[in-house]
């Protein structure tokens, strides 16, 4: 049987962020805030003379939807730890929408390999090595911090060691995706970046309605909003439905009584939880 070591990263929704420009990778990331989602990356490493990564989106049974190969974030990990793996990741999220998916392919993937290769590395190893590979490809700046636990997290400082408070609930999110919104685009324009700034809500939210009237603040002052994404925002607005924009995809998430009957007719709502932990390890085989 081939040794194979299989890890899950939840992804995550940003509501409102703010990018802190550091010296290094390091030190540069986002303040802000967004829920952690139990739908992620679930990540299966096993041997290789080379580092190969196969991308997959499934459907709800497992099927295959899209196939690709390579993954320049995670190929940047593996080259800065030094090792060659095998790598398959798997979501039923879509890719490039708003749902922080490539941190939690980054800490799912690198979590799979420590075991598989027994680098003994901590969580906070793990975290730095993935959050240095969003900066370096502009792939996000707050989500790895984020996904290291669960609940609604505010980043009160940036960076994986920063200061984090975390919020748990039990409220249903309902999602609409229609389409990407390629995150390198916004955070590498000095143009959106000052915009996003000038947009920055303060104080960190002590419930989901605090968080969903931060975002929507955001999301209106940012100048992000999509034509789509107005559309569905004004229908959770007639219907009284808590409502905002999904950082960085032409998405929109919402929460309450009606909210996936409002945002039905769209497109085909995805419902999900607040996840209560972060990024871990699911098995080692063989
Ligand atoms: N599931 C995945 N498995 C492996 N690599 C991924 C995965 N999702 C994203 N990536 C890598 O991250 C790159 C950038 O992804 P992008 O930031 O557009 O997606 P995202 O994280 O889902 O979106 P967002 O940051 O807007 O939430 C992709 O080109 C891919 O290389
Ligand atoms: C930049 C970002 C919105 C991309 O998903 C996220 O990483 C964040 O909130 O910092």
């Amino acid at each position: 049987m081939v040794r194979t070591a299989v890890a899950f990263s939840p992804g995550h929704i940003s509501g409102y962020f703010r990018k802190i420009a550091g010296e290094s990778p390091a030190l540069t990331g986002s303040i802000g805030a967004g829920i952690v989602i139990d739908e992620g990356v679930l990540a299966t490493a096993s041997a290789a003379e080379r580092r190969e990564v196969v991308v997959r989106e499934v459907d709800a049974g497992g099927r295959v939807r899209s196939e690709s190969q390579g993954s320049p974030p995670l190929e940047y990990a593996m080259e800065r730890l030094n090792v060659r793996a095998h790598v398959e990741t798997a979501c039923r999220l879509p890719i490039g929408a708003g749902f922080g998916l490539s941190a939690a392919a980054l800490l799912a993937s690198i979590t799979a390999i420590d075991a598989l290769l027994e680098l003994g590395l901590s969580r906070a190893e793990i975290a730095a090595v993935a959050h240095e590979a969003e900066v370096v490809h502009s792939t996000g700046l707050g989500d790895v911090s984020a996904c290291q636990g669960g609940g609604i997290a505010c980043r009160e400082t940036p960076g994986p060691g920063g200061r984090i408070t975390r919020i748990p609930s039990d409220q249903e999110i309902w999602a609409v995706s229609f389409g990407p919104l390629p995150t390198p685009d916004v955070i590498g324009s000095a143009e959106h970046l000052e915009r996003v700034a000038a947009a920055f809500p303060t104080g960190c939210p002590t419930d989901l309605e605090g968080f969903f009237s931060r975002s929507r603040a955001f999301a209106e002052a940012s100048g992000l909003v999509t034509a789509d994404v107005r559309s569905a925002l004004e229908a959770c607005d007639a219907g009284g439905v808590l409502a905002s924009m999904t950082m960085l995809g032409r998405g929109v998430f919402a929460t309450g009584d009606g909210a996936r009957e409002v945002l039905a007719p769209f497109t085909e709502p995805i419902r999900l939880n607040v996840a209560e932990s972060g990024f871990h390890l699911l098995e080692v085989r063989g």
